[in-house]
């Protein structure tokens, strides 16, 4: 197939794209270079450094795309909190003008990065689909909105879509030939780098932002699940796709690792101390995500190969002395 993937040169939309490419798909990446990189994408695979919100420039109704992987947005929940202009012009406005673009070109099939962030708090866990959609953040409005605007579009103009709520990716990338792909954001938000960062030496220390929720340890609990696991499913979606249908993913491994719990697997995996300093929550954050993904499991046949916490932590600690 021929296929757009917008934010191809991050972190996850990386790995997509490789995936894809070893495929044998037809890759174009459309990336504004933000927070990726112009070198996770692939030598031959054209990379268009536009936003999103010109997306129609590149996906006209002549070019005969199939197919648009949609990663391009703002990530950080914490953020989003401070900043929701941000994510609501980026993840929301850059997202309709990608519904226009596939709209009056014709493409038959989306496959959207959604995010366990638009269940809030749950009132059960493991979290399904079908759980009260209550976000605790604008990130997760924003993300909520644009699947809401996907149904639509189904519906009313026969699109094919499949929304994948991904819980909280790590680990890396490690091909057997090629380069390793990881997380490499600047400024680094997320848990698992910046504690790798510590064990490194690079950090004095990692703040855990919050001891008061209501969980076994008091800090918050996350699923963790394994890039290259996420990424497969990208595969298994396109393939799902029916035309007028818009189908709904979890993707985590449904075990849920408190912020304490995974600072110990970081100390084990690297052997190294990571001084830990309590912190004031960060807002806007849940306090449990852990997902159901027995749907992902019975339709797309997916089963991730990686479960492991302590083998995410290895693989993104091999990536992270690779750059060192
Ligand atoms: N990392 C996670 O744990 C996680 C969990 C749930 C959902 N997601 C979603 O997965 C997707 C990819 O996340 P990631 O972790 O790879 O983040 P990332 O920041 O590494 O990747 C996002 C990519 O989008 C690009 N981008 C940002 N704004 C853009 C714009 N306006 N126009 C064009 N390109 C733009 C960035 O340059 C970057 O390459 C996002 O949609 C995110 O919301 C991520
Ligand atoms: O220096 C830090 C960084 C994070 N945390 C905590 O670690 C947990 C996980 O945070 P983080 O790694 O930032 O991930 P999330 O906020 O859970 O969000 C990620 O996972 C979501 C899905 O669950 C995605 O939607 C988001 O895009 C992605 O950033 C949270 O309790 C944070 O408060 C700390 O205590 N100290």
């Amino acid at each position: 197939m021929k296929l757009l993937v917008t934010g191809g040169a991050g972190y996850i939309g990386g790995v997509v794209v490789r995936l894809l490419v070893d495929a044998g798909h037809d890759v174009t990446v459309l990336d504004d270079l933000s927070t990726g990189h112009a070198d996770a994408v692939p030598a031959g695979v054209a990379l268009h450094q536009i936003s999103v919100h010109e997306v129609a420039s590149v996906l006209t109704p002549d070019a005969g795309f199939d197919g648009v992987l949609h990663f391009a947005a703002k990530i950080a929940a914490g953020e989003s909190v401070q900043f929701p202009e941000r994510h609501y012009y980026t993840n929301v406005v850059g997202s309709l003008a990608l519904l226009d673009a596939v709209r009056a070109a014709k493409v038959p099939r989306l496959v959207f990065s959604s995010t366990a962030a638009v269940y809030g708090n749950p009132q059960e866990v493991p979290i399904t689909e079908d759980a009260v959609k209550a976000p605790t953040n604008p990130y997760g409005w924003t993300k909520l909105s644009v699947d809401a605007a996907i149904g639509a579009e189904c519906t009313a103009h026969g699109l094919g879509a499949v929304s994948l709520r991904y819980f909280n990716v790590a680990g890396a990338y490690l091909p057997e030939s090629g380069a390793p792909l990881g997380e490499r954001h600047d400024p680094e938000t997320h848990l698992i780098p910046i504690a790798l960062d510590v064990a490194a030496g690079k950090r004095d220390k990692l703040q855990l932002f919050g001891d008061d929720y209501p969980t076994a340890d008091g800090t918050c609990v996350r699923d963790y699940i394994h890039v290259a696991d996420l990424a497969a499913a990208h595969l298994l979606a396109l393939d799902a796709i029916e035309p007028g249908r818009h189908r709904v993913y979890n993707l985590g491994n449904g075990n849920g690792f408190s912020n304490q719990q995974v600072v110990e697997v970081v100390r084990a995996v690297t052997g190294h101390p990571v001084p830990v300093e309590m912190a004031a929550r960060r807002p806007g954050d849940p306090a449990e995500l852990v997902a159901s993904s027995a749907r992902a499991a019975s339709e797309l046949g997916w089963v991730p190969e990686r479960p492991d916490l302590h083998t995410i932590v290895a693989d993104a600690w091999t990536f992270y002395r690779s750059r060192a």
